[in-house]
């Protein structure tokens, strides 16, 4: 049939906007025309005035927005399309670094078109930061959508009231002395994670760190989170870990996908999208069963922290089984009531998405920054020795010991302001706020770039540096409180923070106590790209090399040079500085194989152990001594001898002289005087010097001994009412048979007015020095309670044939056969 051209559009055309004519079958409806007609005309009428409504609904929302537009900074946008031909297409990293750019070009604050009116504000000033963190009332922008499916409205993402009490109830989760019992998993964890990267620094060869320490951080908080060992490390395959790593793919996927601004035509249609719920529904079954089986061990009372009684001094159990952020949540009530299953899934997902990925950056990102600087590296690796001391690789980490690394501190935080493993966040408006000199109503989508906020040239000068002394105390660079905010700011800023930064100090100090790391050759190409959070494009690519550990000697002799043989083997890892004994042998085992190298010894060289700072020095096997030596050191010790002697004398007779004496014999004193052999007659004599000399008397004895006989009357008040003195040595005669008494059991012997004199090696029943008794105390307190208990019930009083006692030992003293006794009820 031919198509009539060049008419006026009839009834047969209408609904032919293409100038065909229409089917040969709607020809039956022809003949209902009219009124057909005119349902379709008041279709297409009705479609038009919506059309243009919704065109004029656009156009007035557009001059609006443009009206805010002009206070922030903004490239010129495209009508339909906004920015986003700013942005390159299918190069992730690129629109990362786009985003980045446009700060630079237009300013801390700007207003971002996207399709249509679809929009959203980016500030970095601080004044605005703060306006939007410290908001009233604010919720989590569009984008937390695309993770809402996996974490449903757990923690990061819920608002108003639950989230408050969500928040409250989590809270002490965090507690350091919970973190406390959280470092012994991290310490564990990482000695896996170091033996993993053993082949790594053994070839010397390239390879991604992001990829294990993910793994790393997984095993971490699984543990920690769920109470749950799914060793991802050994076991890179679990479906577990594939589906938490494919997740943080797809959400990124989605997130720069075209449709990302209308989640639920991406939610039905996209393949993606298909294959994110099957990955959801498998991780969602996971936590179930975990959520499950701990239900059912706490019922059945197995681990179970509530059944313990709590210690008021510990009202965190931190003493008691390590209690997992699960327990808590499975342990807690709101009004009564025990959280569902459901809401504990939420929040431990929550934990799982937020606690891994974050921590995973921070710790590769920091190490890609000490492998860019050798120099902090080494500065770092000095501050763990300096504070672990000779065993650094083996003394545990605890949260306490993390205070004392200061240099640690100021890296860590200096690499979480140059790449922030959060780079963003983002706030949706409930309330209008004032900004930049305009009202924004409330709704209004807000990202934060934190990234781009640690960046501020007038805060951070030369911005790019990685410079830790930005964060020492005596650095003068002002930051206020919104100038770093890795963690956010405000109520909702990250609660795992404490966390967060002891699992980074303990990877990293571990790390570094095994390794040295390099740069691999792709480092420089490293770029960025950013889903909730920031990831490396392509993994960072280092090297390892393998530390010395044990001591290592450097030769500091006058003669300094010599290479000396390092000792790193098995004997020397198993000794330890503080072990004297063994450490002997390790020296003597050193010297033994320098002699055997040909011999550099001689008192001339001295060495410094590098690990431990101790100092050896080594000597020529000596020759066995000559007589004319052993005469020549006699020689010395009698002329030694005399000199003392002489000087002695000297100092007795200076003081001889005020006092009456017999001329004595150089040798042998005032002895001479008195008649040997006649007892009454030495006592007259004594009597007699008296009469012959005065009353005050020196008397000398054999060479320099002496003594001083006073009878006056002044001299003997001094004497007596001196404040102190003691017994002469005359009494020492008697000691035996009226005191010390060492068979004797005498308690007296252990009063304070006793004054028997024990030095600290006299009285050693827990022997003494480092090895003594660690049992001590307990020791005593179960002696003592036994004895009070035994002589406040029964008089003990001594069996027939107490007196044949005898003792033997092995390592203990006991008696031969037994104790006899005989005990008499007290009343
Ligand atoms: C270096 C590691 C980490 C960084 C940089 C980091 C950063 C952040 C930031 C910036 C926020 C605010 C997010 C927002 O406002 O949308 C946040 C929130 C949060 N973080 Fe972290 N985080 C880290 C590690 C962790 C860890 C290890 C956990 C858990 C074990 C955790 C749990 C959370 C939770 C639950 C929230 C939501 C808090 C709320 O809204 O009340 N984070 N984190």
């Amino acid at each position: 049939m031919e198509t009539p051209k060049g008419h006026a559009i009839n009834s047969d055309y209408f609904w032919t906007p293409s100038g065909k004519r229409p089917l040969e079958s709607s020809r039956g409806l022809d003949r209902r025309l009219p009124s057909e007609c005119s349902v379709m005309f008041l279709v297409v009428c009705f479609l038009a005035v919506v059309l243009c409504w919704g065109v004029l609904g656009v156009y007035r929302q557009r001059q609006r927005l443009k009206k805010l537009s002009v206070h922030f900074g903004s490239p010129k946008p495209h009508w339909l399309l906004g920015n986003l031909l700013e942005f390159p297409a299918n190069d992730i990293p690129g629109i990362f670094e786009t985003m980045v750019d446009l700060h630079v070009r237009y300013g801390q604050d700007l207003f971002n078109w996207g399709l249509l009116n679809d929009h959203m504000i980016i500030v970095s000033s601080a004044a605005n930061v703060e306006k939007v963190v410290m908001a009233k009332r604010t919720e989590k922008s569009q984008i937390y959508e695309f993770i809402e499916p996996w974490l449903g409205r757990g923690l990061l993402i819920s608002k108003g009231e639950k989230w408050f009490h969500r928040r409250k109830i989590i809270t002490p989760t965090f507690h350091f002395q919970i973190l406390e019992s959280f470092a012994d998993v991290f310490n564990r964890e990482a000695t896996v994670l170091i033996e993993k990267l053993r082949e790594h620094a053994s070839s010397g060869q390239e390879f991604d760190i992001y990829e294990p320490i993910s793994l790393y951080a997984l095993d971490s908080i699984c543990e920690t989170s769920m109470g749950v060992e799914i060793d991802a490390q050994r076991n890179p395959d679990n479906q577990y870990v594939r589906d938490v790593k494919r997740m943080s793919e797809l959400i990124l996927l989605r997130i720069f996908h075209v449709l990302a601004s209308f989640p639920r035509t991406f939610w039905y249609t996209m393949p993606n999208a298909w294959e994110q719920r099957k990955v959801i529904g498998r991780l969602h079954a996971f936590t179930d069963s975990v959520i499950h089986r701990r239900r059912q061990q706490l019922l059945a009372g197995e681990g179970n922290a509530q059944e313990t009684p709590v210690d008021p001094d510990d009202p965190y159990g931190a003493g008691r089984q390590r209690q997992t952020f699960l327990d808590l949540l499975l342990n807690v009530t709101v009004d009564g009531k025990p959280l569902s299953d459901a809401d504990i899934r939420e929040e431990v997902d929550t934990f799982m998405f937020e606690g891994h990925d974050t921590t995973t950056s921070g710790i590769a990102f920091t190490f890609y920054q000490l492998a860019k600087h050798p120099d902090i590296q080494e500065r770092l690796y000095q501050e763990i020795r300096d504070v672990l001391g000779a065993d650094y690789r083996t003394v545990p980490l605890t949260y306490s010991t993390l205070q004392n690394f200061t240099y640690l501190d100021m890296v860590v935080k200096e690499s979480l302001r140059l790449l922030p493993p959060v780079s963003f966040i983002g706030r949706r408006l409930v309330d209008d706020i004032e900004m930049n000199g305009v009202t924004i109503p409330a709704g209004t989508d807000f990202t934060i770039p934190i990234y781009v906020i640690h960046r501020n040239p007038a805060v951070y000068p030369d911005p790019e540096r990685f410079d830790p002394e930005r964060f020492s105390d005596d650095s003068n660079q002002r930051r206020g409180p919104y100038d770093y905010i890795p963690f956010s700011v405000g109520s909702r800023n990250c609660i795992g923070q404490r966390y967060a930064l002891m699992e980074m100090k303990i990877t990293i100090i571990q790390m570094l106590a095994h390794y040295r790391i390099l740069p691999g050759e792709r480092m420089p190409q490293v770029r960025l790209k950013t889903d909730l959070v920031l990831r490396p494009d392509q993994g960072i690519p280092i090297r390892l090399q393998n530390r010395p550990y044990g001591h290592h000697f450097i030769d500091t002799g006058p003669g300094g040079t010599t290479p000396v043989p390092e000792i790193s083997g098995a004997k020397a890892r198993s000794s330890s500085c503080l072990m004297p004994a063994l450490e002997k042998t390790l020296v003597d085992d050193f010297a033994k194989s320098i002699h055997s190298k040909g011999g550099i010894c001689g008192w001339d060289s001295a060495y410094v152990c590098e690990v431990c700072y101790r100092t050896v020095a080594f000597c020529q096997p000596c020759s066995p001594p000559t007589m004319s030596t052993v005469l020549f050191v006699l020689a010395v010790l009698v002329a030694f001898g005399c000199a003392q002697f002489y000087r002695k004398r000297r100092r007795l007779q200076r003081i001889a002289q005020y006092f009456d004496a017999v001329p004595p014999h150089w040798l042998l004193g005032n002895v001479m005087e008195y008649p040997a052999n006649d007892i009454p007659g030495i006592f007259e004599t004594m009597v007699d010097l008296h009469v012959r000399y005065g009353q005050d008397l020196f008397n000398w004895g054999l060479l320099n001994d002496h003594m001083i006989i006073v009878s006056s009357a002044a001299n003997v008040e001094k004497v007596v009412m001196a404040k102190r003195t003691e017994k002469s040595q005359i009494y020492e005669f008697i000691e035996p048979w009226l005191g010390r008494d060492p068979e004797r059991f005498d308690p007296e012997r252990f009063s304070d007015d006793s004054n028997q004199r024990r030095g600290p090696y006299d009285y050693i029943p827990f022997s003494v020095g480092s090895r003594n008794c660690i049992g001590q105390r307990y020791a005593l307190m179960e002696m003592k309670v036994a004895i009070v208990r035994m002589v406040s019930f029964y008089r003990i009083l001594p069996g027939a044939a107490m007196h044949e006692i005898r003792l033997k030992t092995d390592l203990v003293l006991r008696p031969d056969k037994t104790i006899p006794i005989r005990i008499m009820a007290r009343e």
